[in-house]
């Protein structure tokens, strides 16, 4: 008996490795894009939908919903902080791609997200690659909503290793602290892919050299926007390659079996120096004193990959596009 496809929703803000792993979800047939929700991270969200939209329109998948999230940070913070020296002032390599002809739905991200759930109860997988703000919100909206999410799999966080912002922080938990700490404590299923996973998983600059042979139409695509991700990586790391962070934790929906887990209580740093630091309790310890992470929900913690399996499904499902 066939099994039906996973729904999945993809919360993003594209970005260069949002829209590899937008192209990877079309061309999984183990999950079902049934819409795309946009937020800001790296662009700010009203750029986020039209690349959201542009990305189906390269796909020719503009059947699928794009619902605009939204423009603050749950505590209605104005000063966010944007990755464009990551991904090009326009998100996608500074392409300068034509605007898209089509428009986002009139409901917003979390009201989306709310009535997805509502539909298909424990069906939807929620895969937020930004900032939390728009599964904060649908918490804060609905006290049904964390029970009728099937599961929420997170990009962000990292687990006991340094951010990628600064020392403490990692971008998307930065970008807002205290809607990750909602989200993480919410007691739906959550499934947590730090940067101490996905900076394993690197795209080399011999796997791009393949990607430009190929025939492939997303691939043939990707390598027109990779160019600033790459340089950007050269710049700031020591690593030959590009790390896969969307297309990672998008693959958690698609087969889990390529990471292991393991389970604890995530809090979130919400102020001073360590402001958007994610620590994990991994219950090793009975404390004596009550704590912020007692009687809080566990959710799971990505802590090992077979990057090598991740990185051959990433370049056999784009080559073969
Ligand atoms: O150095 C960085 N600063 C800010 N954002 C980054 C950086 N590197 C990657 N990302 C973006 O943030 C998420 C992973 O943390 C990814 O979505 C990536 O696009």
């Amino acid at each position: 008996m066939a099994t039906e496809p996973k729904k999945i929703i993809i919360d993003t803000d594209p970005g260069v490795d949002d829209a590899m792993a937008i192209l990877l979800a079309l061309r999984s047939p183990e999950v079902e894009v049934i819409g795309l929700t946009t937020i800001y991270g790296n662009v700010y969200t009203t750029l986020a939908t039209r690349n959201a939209l542009h990305l189906l329109e390269i796909a020719g998948r503009t059947d699928i919903p794009v619902a605009e999230g939204s423009h603050v940070t749950i505590t209605q913070g104005t000063k966010l902080r944007i990755a464009d020296f990551v991904h090009g002032a326009d998100g996608l390599g500074n392409q300068n791609f034509h605007p898209p002809k089509g428009k986002p739905i009139e409901q917003s991200a979390a009201d989306f997200i709310v009535e997805q759930a509502n539909l298909y109860p424990g069906k939807i997988t929620v895969v937020a690659l930004g900032p939390l703000t728009n599964i904060a919100l649908a918490i804060q909206q609905d006290p049904a909503f964390v029970k009728n999410i099937g599961q929420i799999v997170i990009l962000g966080g990292a687990f006991a290793v340094n951010g990628n912002v600064n020392p403490a922080a990692e971008a998307n938990i930065f970008g807002d602290p205290d809607a990750a700490d909602i989200v993480f404590t919410c007691g739906a299923d959550v499934v947590a892919v730090g940067i101490n996973v996905t900076h394993q998983v690197v795209m080399t600059d011999a796997d791009r050299d393949k990607l430009v042979c190929s025939n492939g139409k997303y691939a043939q695509y990707l390598c027109k926007i990779l160019e600033v991700y790459f340089s950007y990586h050269h710049d700031a790391y020591s690593t030959k390659g590009v790390y896969l962070h969307d297309p990672t934790a998008l693959l958690v929906a698609v087969n889990p079996s390529l990471f292991t887990y393991m389970e604890g209580v995530i809090r979130v740093q919400t102020s001073g120096i360590t402001r958007g630091l994610t620590l994990l309790y991994n219950k090793q310890k009975r404390f004596a004193e009550i704590t912020e992470w007692s009687d809080k929900p566990s959710v799971k913690v990505a802590v090992t990959v077979d990057a090598p399996a991740v990185v051959k499904l990433f370049m056999d499902r784009l080559m073969d596009s």
